[in-house]
């Protein structure tokens, strides 16, 4: 007997700026380290250009930018600030994007496994999916300091695929930003892209864009015996 084609199919998700704008979160803790230093406090559209390869890249490419010290010592004491800040409250200001909750469970319904595949900390990640009330929709999901070398190895999306025990061709990474593409390109997997979020700066085919997370019905991965 052959089970309905979307019994096979399984999607791994980016979380920031994919199914989640954490944004303002992030900008809010980024902005209680910056005022603890008296420096300028910075728009959450500007933050939100710097956030797709974790915090501690965050950081550094934003200091850096403007132009205030970013040495080894001021990084790693500014991570260990934005890590308390935003663990004091990493879902107040966060919102799914349009249509992403109920999507989410459509695709569930559906027979897709999902996963996330994300640069966030790990520990942090699964408090926010917690929080938002998503994390039973997910079989795996690992944040960047649960693997070895994080996104845009692929060995991260690989290592998610594999808890999920997912064969070659049977499953798509889904993303909002060029590391997420180039994860899953050097994965060689299917790659969609969101159209918010980093998801307006990433070309791809007209096909990888998705207008909504439910267009993911269509995606029939490789058809398999049983
Ligand atoms: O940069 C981050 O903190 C997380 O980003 P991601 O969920 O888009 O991988
Ligand atoms: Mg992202």
């Amino acid at each position: 007997m052959t089970k309905p084609l979307a019994t096979y199919g399984a999607l791994i998700f980016d979380l920031d700026g994919t199914l989640i704008d954490s944004a303002p979160d992030i900008a809010a803790a980024v902005n209680a380290y910056l005022r603890s230093r008296g420096w300028p406090e910075q728009e959450t559209e500007f933050v939100e250009r710097f956030i797709g390869n974790g915090p501690r890249r965050l950081l550094l490419d934003m200091l850096t930018e403007l132009g205030l010290p970013s040495d080894d010592a001021t990084i790693r004491a500014a991570h260990a600030a934005y890590l308390a800040h935003y663990g004091e409250a990493p879902a107040r200001l966060t919102k799914f994007y349009s249509h992403v909750r109920e999507d989410l469970a459509a695709l569930r319904q559906a027979g897709f496994r999902l996963g996330i595949c994300t640069n966030k900390p790990h520990a942090l990640t699964l408090r926010v999916l917690d929080l938002l009330g998503i994390a039973p929709l997910f079989d795996a999901v690992l944040g960047a300091d649960a693997v070895p070398a994080c996104k845009p190895d692929p060995g991260h999306l690989l290592a998610v695929a594999k808890r999920m025990q997912l064969a070659d061709g049977g499953w798509a990474y889904v993303g909002d930003t060029g590391v997420d593409q180039a994860t899953a390109v050097a994965a060689n997997a299917p790659f969609f892209v969101v159209p918010w979020g980093g998801g307006k700066l990433v070309s791809t085919e007209p096909g990888q864009r998705l207008e909504r997370l439910l267009d993911l019905m269509a995606y029939r991965p490789v058809q398999q015996a049983i």
